[in-house]
């Protein structure tokens, strides 16, 4: 079966969301809502992943010392009705409706469950409604512990839901502009890269780890998640969240930040 070449899954994460004292960047959710609304006004379908839930939840509960597990599932109970009402908030400001996912591995793995989730984003996207998307952190926690962990960062869980959803293009969107020849934030004149046809060890080297305490995984985890999605077809981009206006570039199909073609 083909993908839907006007449906489009977008990520982002704590980084672009959050400022350094993890509080919630509100200009960052309002300028995303208004770009993710014009793009669902110019006719794509579109899912939202986002990550943030546990520094917004850590920041309101005034845990940031507290590392344990058992906090971080409590600040992302909190967190998570925070970023939804920011986001209901904002999305409603352009006439948008917003539905939450939440998600865990085991959701996928059961053929019946996994088929009533395909079922709910495909009713959610013809009735016009934005689905975001995060882990059920709450509840999954062991799993982002796991060495093995399929889930555990919400990178992957973009291109599980690109995968899943069929979409034509997964697009990611971090506090920097691409995948570069080296970590930006320890070598100043590292080059961005604009399109990476095939992503092996010698990609992998490239990417270092999170560039913020707020952010996991770095380019590491956005390198795993594309080229998931890039198997399946799925052309993956990695883009500066802090610009959003860029995904209007990008459904052009013009180039704004690293494009990982899909490949079949
Ligand atoms: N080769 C690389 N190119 C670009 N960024 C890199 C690279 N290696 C490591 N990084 C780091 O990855 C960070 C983005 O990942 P992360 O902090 O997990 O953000 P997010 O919250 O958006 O997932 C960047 O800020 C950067 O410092
Ligand atoms: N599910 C977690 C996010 C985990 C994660 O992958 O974060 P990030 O690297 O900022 O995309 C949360 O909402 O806080």
């Amino acid at each position: 079966m083909g993908l839907y070449q006007n449906r489009i899954v977008i990520k982002v994460g704590t980084s672009t969301l959050t400022n350094e004292w993890g509080k919630s960047d509100f200009r960052s959710f309002d300028r995303l809502a208004c770009v993710l609304s014009g793009v669902q006004n110019m006719g794509y379908e579109v899912i939202l992943v986002s990550s943030g839930a546990i520094a917004v939840g850590k920041n309101k509960l005034n845990l940031q010392a507290a590392e344990s597990m058992r906090h971080k599932q409590a600040a992302a109970a909190v967190g998570q009705c925070s970023i939804m009402f920011l986001y209901d908030k904002f999305f409603g400001d352009y006439d948008k409706t917003i539905a939450q996912i939440l998600l865990n591995a085991d959701d996928m793995e059961q053929e019946e469950k996994k088929e009533n989730l395909i079922h709910t984003f495909d009713t959610l996207l013809e009735l016009g409604i934005i689905p975001v998307v995060n882990e059920n952190d709450s509840v999954s926690y062991t799993e982002i512990e796991s060495d093995e962990k399929l889930f555990g960062d919400n990178d992957m869980l973009s291109a599980i839901v690109a995968v899943l959803c069929r979409a034509g293009k997964l697009i990611i969107l971090s506090d920097i502009d691409g995948l570069y020849d080296s970590d930006p934030r320890l070598h100043p004149n590292a080059k961005l890269l604009s399109r990476v046809e095939c992503i092996d060890e010698s990609k992998y080297a490239l990417a270092g780890g999170a560039g913020s305490r707020r952010g996991t995984g770095g380019m590491r985890t956005k390198l795993k998640a594309a080229e998931l999605a890039v198997s399946q077809g799925i052309d993956t981009i990695i883009a500066n969240g802090r610009h959003p206006d860029a995904i209007y570039e990008i459904i052009r199909g013009g180039v704004s930040g690293t494009l990982f073609p899909g490949k079949l």
